[in-house]
């Protein structure tokens, strides 16, 4: 495909951009000086995550193993957010975390999780409670990396993916699938294979290229709270996405010029 071909998904009645990481950094940018705050985002994120989550359960929450990989950075906190929901719809989360400082706001996700009585273990390799988690679970949430992937996975993360990598139970990706460049570089690293993934605010370029077939599983739309003048300020002129629920399918992709915004 030509450089600066673009990327478009079915969203229920539209096209639409997948962008690029940085194009969802400018994205975050504008909502920052519009007002938002990184925390109302995540959960936003989060709880949109935690209904997808619901509804991979049989819309029965309740006393399901959840085993919830999160890294350290935003990605991990929107899946504590995440977490933090299901435990409140009656499920039991327990969350794996690479051993390591996590960014301010994750922090603050994984002091709340603590305050409820969610157990949060940082590791260093997945070791005999940590396989537990991941192997007794009626549902894995992957939350380690999504927009900030640096390179091919490594250490601890890669090891837990590769354990991931034989569970039959549904796995579901936070924005992207960890390993997966969400830009659409070849990596050659190891990659999760999600049963879904729930992407934010808009999809990312890597979830529709040829590359991403048998990573992505279902691709979801989440609601993270972008107006629609935001897009258009950007140059992207689309009619309102969501329709009153937390996200929505996207089910088909073509492509089209640069510049078509
Ligand atoms: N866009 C928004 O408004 C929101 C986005 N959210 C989520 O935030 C992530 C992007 O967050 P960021 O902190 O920039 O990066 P990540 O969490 O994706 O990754 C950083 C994390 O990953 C580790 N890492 C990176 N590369 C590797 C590697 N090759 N091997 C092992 N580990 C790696 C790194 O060390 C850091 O620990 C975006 O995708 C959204 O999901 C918010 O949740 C909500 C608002
Ligand atoms: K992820």
């Amino acid at each position: 495909m030509a450089e600066g071909t673009r990327y478009y998904t079915w969203a229920m009645t539209q096209w639409i951009p997948a962008i690029t990481s940085h194009e969802m950094q400018d994205v975050d940018e504008a909502l920052f000086k519009m007002g938002y705050d990184l925390r109302q985002l995540m959960e936003n994120a989060g709880a949109a995550m935690a209904y997808l989550a619901a509804r991979y359960l049989h819309e029965n929450p309740a006393g399901k193993k959840i085993a919830v990989l999160c890294g350290h950075g935003h990605n991990g906190g929107g899946g504590m957010v995440a977490a933090r929901r299901l435990h409140i719809y009656g499920a039991q989360p327990e969350v794996l975390v690479p051993a390591g400082t996590l960014k301010p706001v994750t922090w603050h996700q994984r002091r709340l999780l603590e305050n409820m009585g969610v157990r949060v273990s940082q590791i260093s390799r997945v070791d005999e409670q940590s396989w537990q988690t991941i192997i007794g679970a009626d549902l894995v949430i992957d939350a380690l990396v999504g927009y900030g992937l640096k390179g091919p996975l490594s250490g601890v993360v890669a090891d837990m993916l590769n354990h991931v990598g034989t569970m039959s139970c549904p796995v579901i990706s936070l924005d992207v699938p960890s390993g997966l460049s969400s830009d659409g570089e070849i990596l050659n690293g190891a990659i999760i294979e999600a049963t879904a993934t729930m992407t934010l605010a808009l999809p990312k370029k890597g979830l529709v290229m040829p590359q991403a077939q048998g990573y992505v599983g279902d691709l979801y739309l989440a609601d993270i709270g972008v107006p629609g003048e935001l897009y258009r300020k950007m140059g992207w002129s689309m009619a309102p996405i969501f329709n009153g629920s937390p996200y929505i399918p996207l089910t088909d992709t073509k492509t089209g010029e640069e510049g078509d915004r």
